[in-house]
């Protein structure tokens, strides 16, 4: 298939689209580099540098089978400062690029959505059914982009799916996780053991949980990719489906802190400091549905692996 990878410069994109051209995809990505790197681009992948909300018409325009859709802003805490940010540069992007891709007919889409969808979830794990009331400004508008493309779908025939990612972690080689602004729990972590920052912060050890701390469901970026190539294989015209992404099993901030320290072999100090706002206490996936429905096995569930791919990128990276 000839595919647009949106965000195809940022984290997630960038082992996604590495992914796609080995499955032998070809692959054009657009990206504004607003939180990307040019050098994180596979080298195989065509390059177009630019604005999605400017000038996706006139990349669709040359043809396309499907666009994966991971270019987004996505920090939670400057979505509840700059909503304005956030409703522009994620949904009303997103609804440019749905009315480009009807009138240039692009049969298929893959969402990148999240688990910031559902909020503070009833029910642990988390399915696919489960109420959708996000806490912050950038759930509710990955939410108010599955409901556009729900009716893209039904009404133009779009073959759509939304990926709903709980907490992506690890790294494919030297491609990884390198946000100038950084708030993942991993990568901060990894930074305290590179000597860049003293300690890491706990977010509040009162949380209702065995160790206090708040457990999370990483998933491996690699298996992430896996669930792409997919949804892609599996789309159905007319049809939007919605999976949860996860491993099923949740990590407290203190089971991937010890894990750190056991993968880099430094003491990693931590401080107690408080909760951060808007955090669930625990979010771990359901992700039975992708696994019957597009035969999604997660094969890197380890969060020990995990770790060591990000501590290997990191490592690499910084000559460490
Ligand atoms: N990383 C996670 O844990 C996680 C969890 C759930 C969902 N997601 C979603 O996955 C996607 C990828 O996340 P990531 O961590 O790789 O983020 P990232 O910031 O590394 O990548 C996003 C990319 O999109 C580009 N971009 C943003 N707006 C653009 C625009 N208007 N036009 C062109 N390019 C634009 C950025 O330059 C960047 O390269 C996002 O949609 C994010 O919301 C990520
Ligand atoms: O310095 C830090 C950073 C994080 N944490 C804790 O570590 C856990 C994981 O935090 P991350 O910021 O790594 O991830 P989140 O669970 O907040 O965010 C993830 O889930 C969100 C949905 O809630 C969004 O989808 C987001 O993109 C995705 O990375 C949280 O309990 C957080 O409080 C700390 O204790 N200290």
């Amino acid at each position: 298939m000839k595919l647009l990878v949106t965000g195809g410069a940022g984290y997630v994109g960038s082992v996604c689209a590495a992914r796609l051209l080995e499955a032998g995809h070809e692959v054009v990505v657009l990206d504004d580099l607003s939180t990307g790197h040019e050098d994180a681009v596979p080298s195989g992948a065509r390059f177009i540098r630019g604005d999605i909300a400017e000038v996706i018409g006139d990349v669709l325009a040359e043809g396309f089978d499907g666009v994966l859709h991971f270019a987004a802003k996505s920090l939670v805490g400057e979505s509840m400062q700059d909503p304005g940010k956030y409703w522009t540069g994620n949904v009303l992007t997103a609804v440019r690029l749905l009315d480009a891709m009807k009138e240039h007919g692009t049969p298929k889409l893959v969402f990148s959505s999240t688990a910031a969808t559902y909020g503070e979830p009833r029910e642990v794990p988390i399915p696919e059914t489960a109420p959708t009331a996000p806490t912050n400004t950038y759930g509710a508008t990955k939410l108010a982009i599955d409901h556009a493309i729900t009716s893209y779908a039904a009404a133009h025939g779009l073959a759509a799916t939304s990926l709903r990612y709980f907490n992506v972690a690890g790294a494919y080689g030297s491609i990884g996780e390198r946000h100038a602004t950084e708030t993942h729990l991993i990568p901060l972590v990894l930074q305290v053991a590179l000597g860049q920052r003293e300690h890491i912060s706990i977010y509040g050890e009162d949380w209702p949980t065995e160790d206090g701390t708040c457990v999370r469901d990483y998933i491996h970026v690699l298996d992430l990719a896996d669930a792409h190539l997919l949804a892609l294989e599996n789309a159905t015209a007319g049809e939007h489906r919605i999976y949860n992404l996860g491993n099923g099993t949740g990590f407290s901030v203190k089971q991937v802190i010890d894990t750190c320290r056991e993968v880099t072999g430094h003491p990693i100090p931590a401080v107690v400091a408080p909760r951060r706002a808007g955090d669930p206490a625990v979010l771990v996936a359901s992700a039975e549905r992708a696994r019957t429905e597009l035969g999604w096995k997660p094969e890197r569930a380890d969060i020990t692996g995990i770790v060591r791919d990000a501590w290997e990128f990191t490592r690499a990276r910084h000559g460490a």
